[in-house]
């Protein structure tokens, strides 16, 4: 298989999409790894799996309409695969795995039919002091996005997931781009406190657009500068309550297709009524409460 991602939007050719069965049971406060499950555990309201497995095949059912192949994970018993974003992310040509949390280590086997496909000169391993993870990884032509932490604290935060060591490889690797690293804030059990990766509050939309939450980052100026790119009449911002939602979190199918969560309203009437945007939308309601939505669902592979 010939990778190739150079954007968010470009028209989507295959893509994987992660894995809602065999979920396991109800993690405890103590194994979750993100503020939006500790949250949805402590209320009581963990989503249930037959629940996901309808919202995640509501999402293939769109990707198939638009003609695009689907892989899937093979399936781990008893372990949460929904967010294959994480595993591994490509760039161009290379497929990138990540150094991913400890917690979610074994998620990587259930790839490895995927990987294989992949030319082993497109793969890239890196050392094992780099964290990365695909969700703080946004590629957008000349630029690449990385969300990271710079908190003192980085190494008891589980929701760290990017350090610098890893952006350095990626500068590395990708002489020409143009690296913008985004420091973002973290709490591992506030959701409206900490921001898990960078594509829960920045995404690039159609051609010049993008969805962005001011109060993700750490420093004014990383947001600032989001803005000065994409310019402030091309930025769709959201409020704290719709960060808590995952609005940011939508995925793109084409420049003009955008596949989002039927609750998303007022987001969703923007892209439509001022973006010209064809908007897909699915119930998404229950995986959110994992600290995840639908780009966070797929790992993109091919792009026109
Ligand atoms: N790209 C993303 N935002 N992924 C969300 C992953 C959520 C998952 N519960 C975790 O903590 O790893």
């Amino acid at each position: 298989m010939n990778l190739n991602i150079k954007n968010e939007t470009g028209k989507l050719k295959s893509v994987v999409l992660g894995q809602p069965k065999s979920n396991g049971p109800i993690p405890t406060l103590a194994e979750s790894y993100d503020a939006k499950s500790y949250n949805t555990i402590e209320n009581d309201i963990y989503p249930k799996e037959e629940d996901i497995v309808f919202e995640m095949s509501e999402f293939e059912k769109v990707l198939k309409k638009y003609d695009v192949e689907v892989f899937r994970p093979k399936i781990i018993k008893d372990y949460n695969q929904v967010f294959a974003r994480d595993v591994a992310f490509v760039i161009e040509d290379k497929m990138i795995i990540s150094n991913i949390i400890p917690d979610r280590a074994d998620e990587q086997e259930a790839y490895r039919h995927i990987i294989d496909k992949v030319s082993w000169r497109n793969v890239v391993n890196l050392p094992e002091k780099a964290h990365i993870e695909g969700g703080d990884v946004i590629v957008w032509d000349e630029f690449l996005f990385i969300g990271t932490s710079y908190s003192p604290d980085y190494r008891n935060l589980k929701t760290a997931r990017t350090n610098e060591y890893a952006i350095e490889i990626l500068k590395e690797y990708f002489p020409k781009k143009r690296i913008i690293d985004l420091d973002l804030k973290k709490s591992d059990t506030k959701p409206y406190e900490g921001i898990l990766h960078l594509d829960c509050t920045f995404n690039p939309i159609g051609e010049d657009k993008c969805v962005i939450y001011k109060n993700g980052f750490v420093d004014e100026d990383d947001y600032q500068l989001v803005l000065d790119i994409f310019g402030e009449e091309n930025c769709f911002n959201v409020n704290d309550e719709e960060m808590f939602q995952m609005f940011p979190n939508v995925f793109s199918i084409a420049p003009d297709v955008v596949v989002s969560d039927k609750a998303f309203t007022r987001m969703n009437d923007h892209f439509r009524n001022e973006w010209g945007i064809t908007v897909e939308e699915i119930p998404y309601r229950e995986i959110s409460k994992m600290g995840g939505l639908l780009r966070c669902s797929t790992l993109p592979l091919v792009r026109e």
